[in-house]
């Protein structure tokens, strides 16, 4: 099956604009103000109208007050919310829109503890990230060995965590997951995104669809 593209935490409509051209299937928008791609609603709004219409746009969310969340939702036309924070699974529904719950890994529990999201709430995927300080973005890959214990979870799951142009390709074939995400390593600076960068992410990852 052909592995989708998500790149994350975009913060300028001309980024935007060379992101969806490099043919990525989902974009990020950062909600979490303790983030360096942090987005406030007006330009979050002004991003997301950039969306292609069967492209998805997603906003993350670290602890977020459901309301807040349901606002960015509404105002963005969010097609689906990424929980990055502490959420419970109680927590994983009522916005509306399919939720991706990230769970940062650190080892084998974590991974573990990913099942207690399946089947609970509006939770439609799951994402995994490296643990680096704070709740995401950081740069930090984890031990992909783990990602096939949940591989009959019954949700798609997503990678993220650390990848860049030089390491998706290891990465893909490691896990054969449903999605990559990627951050940081598709910048020149925090939150801008390098576009020759993205354009080799995405090539890279499409090389290897069957
Ligand atoms: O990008 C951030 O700053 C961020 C902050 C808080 C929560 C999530 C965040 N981004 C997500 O983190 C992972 C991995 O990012 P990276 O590629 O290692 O930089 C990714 O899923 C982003 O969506």
């Amino acid at each position: 099956m052909k592995v989708l593209v998500k790149v994350c935490g975009v913060t300028r409509v001309e980024d935007a604009q060379g992101v969806w051209a490099a043919g990525v299937d989902a974009m990020g928008l950062n909600f979490h103000p303790g983030s360096p791609r942090f987005v406030d609603l007006a330009r979050a709004a002004s991003i997301a109208r950039t969306r292609p219409p069967l492209a998805s746009m997603v906003g993350v969310f670290v602890n977020a007050k459901p309301e807040d969340i349901r606002v960015r939702v509404r105002e963005c036309g969010l097609t689906a919310v990424q929980l990055h924070g502490d959420e419970s699974p109680e927590d994983c529904s009522g916005y509306g829109v399919p939720v991706i719950k990230a769970l940062r890994v650190r080892g084998p529990d974590d991974v573990a503890k990913a099942r207690s999201y399946v089947g609970v709430g509006d939770v439609a995927g799951l994402l995994l990230d490296g643990a680096a300080p704070g709740y995401g973005g950081g740069g930090v890959t984890f031990d992909w060995s783990l990602v096939k214990q949940l591989s009959d979870c019954g949700l798609p799951v997503l990678v993220a965590g650390g990848l860049k142009p030089s390491n998706v390709a290891e990465a893909v074939r490691a896990t054969r997951p449903y999605g990559v995400d990627v951050a940081s390593g598709v910048e020149s600076s925090p939150g801008i995104k390098d576009l020759d960068a993205v354009r080799a992410f995405v090539r890279t990852v499409q090389s290897l669809n069957p």
